[in-house]
């Protein structure tokens, strides 16, 4: 079974760049060793020759693609791989005992490196972007909205989100998926974990999320940015705008609830409620400035990711109708069928097995987060090099979960792979779309049920057509989002 992906992606994405073949003597430099003034010997892995600016005419290190270049630096270098970004040592890492010794093994050597600090402009010092102890502080402070009786309470109110856009669709009918579950899943993280009804507001931060995407690559290329965000330069000055807006939305958000007053905040199960409760060990409570932090950290972290996360599995449905066809039974199988036929709960959460894997395979091809970056604090050994402090640290979901060696053919979608056979038989960080670790995405289990829930409630009553001709291409900003929206014609069941 199975269809590859990108069929009628973008040439320039799919044959140009990645025909190339490297030009050793131009571009690639063995492992090497170097002793620095202090007299510290440093091994370094194999890499780029030559800083990373000197190739940015390069198809595969184009500015804003750096997927491109992870691929290319997998492909041509093996699993781990240098290059210099002025006077920076950058490592990437492409085997999952590398992941490990990152997420894990290592951990305690490495803080977040400098795009996630960047973040700090639009989240400030929410559970994402800090370092310890803030970030210690925050997690147990966020963790009990997480657990796994309270997401339960909330398998209910995503059924319902669900059902009430799938009812208001008709035969024929063509939709954005990308569009639509954006705006789904933002309705479902406002209403659970915020308990805030969906009005003009809420539905500005996806307006004011979208601008500040639009441009954030061009942000983070200034090498600078904290220092030039009080200039009047033109894309400089939406971002302001759109964060102040944000801001306004946030602030009202917090304001409201906190004016419910204790005795009621404490009969809410909602994690604002609780973030407005929470007391530190010293008997104090969060400012509002940590307030505003936090819960737009994880407004904006717990809906783009599963949005994406949607919209690429419903479009690979729509190339692979085998998979399709077999989900679809297990949901009449589960659900009942026809006049029979009901709404998933919570329940029926765990019997979703192969929607479950649907949506796992999905994220294997398309992982929302399809990157992270760490900076090391002290010196570090892997796979027998030996890098300095400072050094910056990159690891792929989608690269390495794209790789032949971890996954035949690839390219191939095949739910199955997901089976707990199937996942015994490879390394637990061949896949991680969630992390590992100590930082390991806090909304995992929020995400699954929001998921699963939504993919079965709308693929219950709708299959989706990929209407022809489209380009279908990824973009890797803060998420991986569809460079262009994805467009469906809806057909009744
Ligand atoms: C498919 C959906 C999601 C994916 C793929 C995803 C992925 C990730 C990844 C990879 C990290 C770790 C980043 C790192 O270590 O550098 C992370 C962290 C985080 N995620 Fe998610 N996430 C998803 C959904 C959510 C949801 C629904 C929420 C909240 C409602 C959420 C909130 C967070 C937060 C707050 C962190 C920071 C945790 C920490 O540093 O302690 N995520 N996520």
């Amino acid at each position: 079974m199975g269809i590859a992906p990108e069929p009628n992606a973008d040439t320039d994405r799919n044959t140009s760049w990645q025909a190339e073949a490297p030009d050793a003597a131009f571009t690639l430099r063995p492992a090497h060793e170097y002793t620095d003034g202090k007299g510290e010997t440093w091994r370094i892995p194999p890499g780029l020759k030559r800083a990373l600016p000197f190739y940015l005419h390069k198809p595969w290190a184009r500015l804003g693609r750096p997927l491109r270049l992870f691929e290319y630096m997998a492909r041509n270098l093996g699993p781990i791989s240098h290059y210099r970004l002025f006077n920076i040592h950058v490592v990437y890492l492409n085997d999952p005992s590398f992941v490990r010794e990152v997420l894990i093994n290592q951990a305690g050597s490495f803080v977040r490196e400098r795009t996630i600090k960047r973040l700090k402009i639009l989240l400030g010092e929410g559970l994402l972007t800090s370092d310890d102890p803030t970030h210690k502080r925050s997690r147990r402070i966020a963790a009990p909205a997480f657990h796994r009786q309270r997401i339960a309470a909330y398998a209910e109110t995503m059924v319902e989100s669900a059902r009430a856009a799938r009812d208001r669709w008709h035969e024929g009918q063509e939709i954005d998926i990308a569009a639509t579950m954006m705006s789904l899943s933002l309705e479902i993280v406002a209403r659970t974990l915020f308990a805030t009804e969906v009005d003009a507001d809420v539905r500005a931060i996806n307006d004011e999320t979208n601008a500040i995407m639009a441009i954030y690559n061009y942000l983070i290329a200034f090498p600078n940015l904290e220092a030039v965000l009080h200039w009047p330069i033109p894309g400089v000055t939406r971002f302001r705008k759109a964060r102040a807006r944000l801001d306004r939305v946030i602030n009202r958000i917090i304001a409201d609830t906190r004016a419910l007053g204790e005795a009621k905040l404490s009969e809410r199960t909602d994690l604002l409620a609780l973030l407005l409760l929470a007391r530190d060990e010293d008997g104090s409570e969060l400012s509002d400035a940590q307030l505003r932090d936090e819960v737009i950290t994880i407004f904006l972290a717990g809906y783009e990711t599963t949005a994406n996360a949607l919209t690429w599995t419903m479009y690979l449905l729509t190339l692979n109708p085998e998979a399709d066809r077999r989900m679809h039974a297990e949901l009449r199988e589960v659900l009942g069928e026809g006049a029979e036929a009901r709404l998933p709960t919570l329940n029926d959460y765990t019997r979703l097995r192969y929607t479950t894997m649907v949506l796992a395979e999905g994220m294997r091809l398309y992982p929302p987060a399809w990157a992270m970056g760490r900076m090391n604090t002290e010196p570090i050994e892997i796979g027998g090099y030996r890098l300095p402090p400072g050094t910056h640290w990159y690891l792929s979901q989608y690269v390495l979960q794209r790789s032949p060696e971890l996954y035949p053919d690839p390219l191939r979608f095949e739910p199955l792979r997901h089976t707990e056979e199937e996942k015994a038989k490879r390394d637990k960080f061949a896949y991680f779309p969630f992390g590992g670790g100590s930082r390991q995405c806090i909304g995992e289990g929020f995400a699954w049920m929001e998921m699963v829930l939504v993919l079965a409630t709308v693929a219950q009553r709708w299959r989706m057509e990929l209407i022809p001709g489209q380009t279908v291409d990824v973009e890797e900003k803060i998420t991986l989002r569809p460079r262009y929206p994805i467009r469906v014609r809806l057909r009744e069941r």
